[in-house]
């Protein structure tokens, strides 16, 4: 199963390599500002699933939120140790 380290593996394989078609190489190429919105978007739409919705959707809308927020963290250029030394 992926973890958050993982994906944040393949993300920043993705950055690197730049495939064609990829969508977080697009997310990438929008910017910090799009970037942003997006994990608002989801944080919002996390919010509206744990009050009214399934538990499954509520985990598929958490698992695009640590998506949308890795997005960004390679947007800044930070790494997982940047986070993770706060925690
Ligand atoms: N985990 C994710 C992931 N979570 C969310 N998303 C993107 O976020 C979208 C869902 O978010 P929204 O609710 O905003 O839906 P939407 O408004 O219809 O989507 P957009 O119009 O914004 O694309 C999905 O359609 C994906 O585009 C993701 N895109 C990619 N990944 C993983 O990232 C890796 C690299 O993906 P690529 O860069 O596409 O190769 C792969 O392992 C993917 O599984």
């Amino acid at each position: 199963m992926k973890t958050f380290d993982s994906l944040f593996a393949e993300l920043t394989e993705r950055a690197a390599t730049k495939p064609e078609g990829s969508g977080t190489v697009a997310a990438l190429e929008a910017g910090v500002h799009a970037q942003g919105k997006k994990v608002l978007e989801e944080a919002g739409e996390v919010w509206i699933a744990a009050e009214y919705e399934s538990d499954e959707k509520l985990s598929e809308e958490i698992s695009q939120l640590l998506y949308r927020l890795q997005v960004l963290m390679l947007g800044r250029g930070l790494t997982l140790e940047d986070v993770y030394k706060y925690l």
